[in-house]
């Protein structure tokens, strides 16, 4: 068994010609993603994250570099690997409960009927309503069901809370997490909602304009970033300053502490949110490039 969810070394991926990065739609992505943990990939729009997942889910093959799922080929895993796109697909003219048989008719003795039955039946959905009558977020939990009815080692979500309201956000959240923690599924989920991401994932990737900026356990890279405002004359180095800003006669900055602070500087620990939007804002932090708890990986 191994303890790599997902491993990409030098990871590309272009789509004809666009534009921006002369058509690359992620570039020189290099990192991995440990089993048994709840991962957030998160990025601005058009970062990469889909195309990322759709990789992972086998849709389409890399330009350049590899990357490797469950320990194998993409292809060799996929009948381990449950995913649920952004858009949602499903046959629109069946009924909620032919959704759920034609689940079970594809996993031959891999399906777990009773934990599609009670997503389902948390939404209070009608077995007999059919999915083009179902509202966004409705259909976003048919979706989960089957993917989760699958058994998954590997769960990929892309954007799975989008559409969903408050209440049901919770409720499946909380259904995501106790499959993680009963099962050791690792769930690998794509999200704009940063904040909501601390408290339910471990790990986090970041991308931004198709390249890795900063990957990690969330609690490491958490604890080895530091806010600091102190006076404006104030010299950052040795440390790994990621954004800083002078207002007056103060400066605030978000760092990564290569030697311990002066007493007279003060500091508080940074938010994830904070430190992610730092990241994104700065697209190469001075002095070195982004940086991991555990690793360094290419900004
Ligand atoms: N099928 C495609 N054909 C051409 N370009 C594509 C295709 N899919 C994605 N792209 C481009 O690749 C880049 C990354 O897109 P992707 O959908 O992976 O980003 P994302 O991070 O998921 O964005 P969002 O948060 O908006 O969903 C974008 O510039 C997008 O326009």
């Amino acid at each position: 068994m191994t303890d790599t969810a997902l491993e990409a070394a030098a990871l590309g991926k272009r789509f004809g010609r666009l534009r921006r990065s002369a058509g690359w739609a992620l570039r020189d992505c290099t990192f991995a993603l440990p089993t048994g943990r709840v991962c957030a990939v998160v990025g601005p729009n058009g970062a990469g994250k889909s195309t990322l997942l759709a990789l992972a889910a086998g849709l389409m093959a890399p330009s350049e570099g590899s990357l490797s799922v469950l320990g194998g080929p993409v292809g060799a895993a996929r009948a381990r690997v449950g995913f649920v796109a952004q858009d949602k697909p499903l046959y629109p003219q069946l009924s909620v409960a032919e959704t759920l048989l034609m689940g079970a008719d594809l996993n031959p003795g891999h399906w777990d009927a009773r934990a599609a039955e009670r997503i389902v039946a948390g939404g209070e959905l009608d077995p007999k309503a059919r999915i083009r009558a179902l509202s966004g977020g409705q259909r976003t939990r048919v979706a989960l069901a089957l993917a989760l009815g699958k058994k998954p080692e590997l769960l990929l979500l892309d954007e799975p809370m989008a559409d969903l309201d408050p209440l049901a956000r919770h409720e499946l959240m909380g259904v995501l997490m106790s499959q993680a923690a009963q099962h050791g599924t690792t769930i690998v989920m794509s999200s704009h909602v940063v904040a909501e991401l601390e408290d339910s994932c471990d790990h986090l990737l970041l991308i931004g304009g198709g390249r890795v900026r900063l990957a990690g356990e969330i609690d490491e890279l958490l604890e080895t970033h530091t806010r600091v405002s102190a006076s404006a004359d104030t010299v950052l180095d040795p440390h790994t300053v990621v954004e800083s800003r002078t207002t007056g006669r103060q400066l605030s900055a978000l760092i990564r502490p290569a030697a311990p602070l002066p007493a007279d500087w003060h500091t508080s620990a940074p938010s994830l949110e904070e430190l992610v939007l730092s990241y994104l804002r700065n697209p190469e932090p001075a002095g070195k490039t982004a940086l991991s708890g555990a690793e360094e990986v290419s900004a």
